[in-house]
């Protein structure tokens, strides 16, 4: 998978130390050396130590602090026992090579473990005490307190205190929990960085589906009530969340409505109150955290491990049901249900299976079966859930040899991978911003760049953007600049894309129409093409030309527009047009997450003076005492936006859940006759005003109706233009180098 790829190790700036010679193991579970720091870990040593555990391939021990040094010798915080002395490598202090540090018996030792730990892999690392409950006759002459598990101490490194939450039994279905977690860092095998479950509140059995994005909430939930009916003849009476937007999307608020479920949310601020799904979520992510673990298995499996562990939850005891199984209390209630799965034996996750070659296309000589990684279960249909990762490929089949005691991912597989990255939101985000040097781009860079967890891209081939924008991220370690057209193809690893490149200006845009058609449709096919790759989110800058000399006037994002295709303005507006159509193709054929923002006329500071625009051309003209070119007939209008809001409308597009299009702009209409009046009052009073030609197709009215972003966004501008004007001239002045007379 092209996204696991992307880690933020890769960033390191410094070169990888040279490694001392013990530094030599083998496997993860054999494990002889430690790091230790001093009580308190500066910078430096955390950086050197990540970047020899990268080196090393094996995972950052989340247990570093339970060690401690004293006077040379190490100490084990935990047992207070001392384990060895430490001698000094490189500002690193290594244990010695066989230190007695209580490490438990390993998968790669299963062939020599009995049962009991062989089910404790199989069931997903429940705790020992639950095993017992489960399989006494396991345990006859042994006590649950001495089987210990270092994968468990590793994947439950939150060291969460359960509260048990009060129960109180009804029967299925009067109450249903759910909860949304994401988005991962790293996207599952089919691009899904987000899950959803449901629980039932009186047997705790649990559904959980993988989403690509939030807002298939809505159609989730009515695919779950549908299955529900179907299969159980029941109805869900009480659905509980927490506040997040998604539940209250209005397609769901009246679906509920339509069938009279009655929603209950935790108040404001207090996620506790829905206790009952946070608790199942944190139990699910320590379960799929430990099948991922134990054998070596590529977080871009994670969404599988996430349904295995579900599955085995499920049919796990639970202390809050007096040790009884989800599924066991939930069939009571359903005795004729039988899930077909359950009659499948319980295999390790992540283990190598051989299965039946069903190819369609295999020859005589391809191989008869396949080398695949178990997965999972299907509860739908009989059968086991494999992968083979060389075609992408999963199988469901019963046609299957197992080799429970070899993982089928070796070690090197999950090289530099590291468990802080699988966490939801709190991680950081890599955003390309294509025309990132130019003058909205610049500013959104500014904005983003304020974040300290965003890293951010900047591509631009300079045609109308300039380096000097960008000079203050020069060298930063969270930017990078790129040198690129968009016209070519693009790799890089991102979150999300912000794709602004092409010229704006009309006269830019017309001095070589047919490179600017090409950015705007060969440009957006290339970002698509690498968002669909990558998975990331795509926002295109759209543009309010795409109404062209719009008839009905102010215009909502719902008018088509009236747009010359043969004019000498069509490679831009005909250009912008093609580009939205290719944005929700991808969306509808290929799932991409898509928001499209249509611009109306912004300017700021760090506009091209030369830029031919309007109100760059009239404070230009005013500051070097020229007359202002107004072209005729003057009357026509435009909607000016300061570009601070402009940017703050585009992030918030981005982060939100809305599509698109949606119109970003001011809705202050004046007349270029008007502007050029209010320029000349603030600027220069000397200045005449002159009526020049026009070009053709100028639109002859303009503003955008900005109810949708009010609504969708909670955004309307804030800066008027008597106010921004001033701010722009400051900029202008400093750069034409005409200072303002006293
Ligand atoms: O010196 C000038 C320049 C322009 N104008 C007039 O001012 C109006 C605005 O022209 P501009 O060139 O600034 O901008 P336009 O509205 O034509 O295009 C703009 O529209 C929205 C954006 O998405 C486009 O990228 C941008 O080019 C036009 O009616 C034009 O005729 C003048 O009166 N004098
Ligand atoms: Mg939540």
């Amino acid at each position: 998978m092209a996204a696991n790829s992307s880690n933020g190790e890769q960033q390191t700036p410094s070169k990888p130390p040279p490694l001392p010679s013990p530094l030599r193991f083998s496997k993860f579970f054999q494990l002889r050396l430690r790091f230790l720091f001093q009580p308190r870990p500066c910078p430096k040593l955390l950086l050197l130590l990540r970047r020899l555990l990268q080196i090393q391939k094996i995972f950052l021990v989340p247990m570093l602090h339970q060690i401690r040094l004293v006077k040379g010798l190490v100490k084990a915080l935990i047992s207070k026992k001392m384990i060895g002395k430490a001698s000094l490598h490189n500002g690193l202090y290594i244990l010695p090579t066989s230190p007695k540090i209580e490490i438990s018996k390993s998968f790669t030792a299963l062939g020599k473990v009995d049962t009991v730990m062989l089910w404790h892999f199989r069931l997903g690392h429940p705790s020992f005490q639950y095993l017992a409950k489960l399989f006494p006759a396991l345990f006859i002459n042994k006590r649950p307190n001495s089987f210990s598990c270092k994968v468990c101490s590793l994947a439950k490194h939150t060291k969460s205190s359960y509260f048990p939450s009060t129960y109180k039994p009804s029967y299925p279905f009067a109450l249903i929990h759910s909860d949304i977690w994401g988005p991962s860092r790293v996207k599952n095998a089919d691009n899904c960085k987000w899950f959803i479950t449901f629980i039932d509140d009186h047997s705790r059995i649990t559904w959980t589906y993988l989403l690509k994005d939030k807002s298939e909430t809505a159609s989730v939930f009515v695919q779950f009530y549908n299955m529900v009916l179907t299969q159980f003849g029941s109805k869900i009476q009480l659905f509980k969340s927490d506040n997040g937007s998604e539940f209250f999307a209005r397609s769901l608020g009246d679906f509920f409505k339509e069938k009279g479920i009655v929603q209950i949310s935790s108040c404001v601020g207090t996620p506790q109150q829905n206790g009952v799904a946070e608790r199942k979520n944190r139990h699910l992510l320590e379960v799929t955290r430990s099948l991922l673990f134990t054998t070596n298995v590529p977080k871009y499996l994670w969404g599988e491990a996430l349904l295995t562990a579900t599955y085995l939850i499920n049919r796990m005891p639970s202390k809050v049901l007096k040790f009884q199984t989800p599924q066991s209390i939930f069939l009571q209630h359903f005795p004729h249900f039988k899930p077909i799965s359950s009659i499948l034996p319980l295999k390790i996750f992540g283990c190598t299976v051989f299965i039946q070659n069903i190819a369609p296309n295999k020859s005589k000589l391809d191989p008869k079966s396949l080398k695949c990684v178990l997965v999972g279960y299907f509860s739908l249909k009989k059968g086991y859930k494999c992968y083979h990762p060389p075609s992408k490929r999963f199988f469901t089949t019963m046609d299957i040899t197992f080799y429970e005691q070899d993982s089928y991912f070796t070690q090197a597989e999950i090289q530099g991978e590291t468990w802080s990255d699988f966490q939801p939101q709190q991680s950081n985000m890599r955003i390309l911003v294509t025309g990132g040097a130019g003058f909205i781009g610049s500013h959104l860079v500014d904005k983003l760049m304020e974040n300290e967890k965003n890293e951010v891209i900047v591509v631009d081939n300079y045609f109308t953007g300039s380096k000097d924008n960008l000079r203050k991220w020069i060298g930063h370690p969270r930017f990078e600049l790129i040198r690129h057209d968009v016209t070519e193809p693009l790799l890089v690893e991102v979150d999300q894309i912000y794709h602004l490149a092409c010229p704006a200006s009309p006269i830019f845009y017309k001095h070589n129409p047919v490179k600017t058609i090409k950015t705007n449709v060969i440009g957006t096919l290339n970002m698509l093409g690498l968002a669909k790759r990558v998975g990331a989110r795509i926002l295109l800058t759209s543009t309010s030309e795409v109404y062209g000399d719009p008839l009905i006037h102010p215009q909502p994002e719902t008018y088509w527009g009236n747009v010359n295709p043969i004019g000498v303005r069509s490679c831009y507006d005909e250009g912008k047009r093609v580009a939205e159509t290719l944005m929700f193709d991808y969306h509808r054929q290929h799932g991409i997450e898509i928001r499209i923002a249509r611009i109306f006329n912004t300017y700021g500071p760090r506009m091209n003076i030369d830029d031919g625009r309007v109100v760059s051309n009239f404070i230009a003209q005013a500051l070097r005492g020229e007359p202002l070119t107004v072209q005729k007939p003057g009357t026509q209008t435009r909607s000016f936006c300061f570009v601070s809001d402009m940017v703050d409308g585009l992030i918030r597009l981005m982060e939100g859940e809305n599509t698109g299009p949606i119109n970003i702009g001011n809705p202050g209409e004046f007349t270029m006759l008007e502007l050029a009046e209010i320029v000349k009052e603030l600027i220069n009073p000397k200045v005449e005003i002159k009526m020049v030609e026009n070009t053709p197709d100028d639109p002859r009215q303009r503003k955008p109706d900005i109810t949708k972003a009010k609504e969708l966004l909670g955004w309307e501008p804030k800066m008027k233009l008597r106010d921004g004007l001033p701010l722009m001239e400051e900029d202008f002045r400093l750069r034409l180098g005409v200072s303002k007379e006293k």
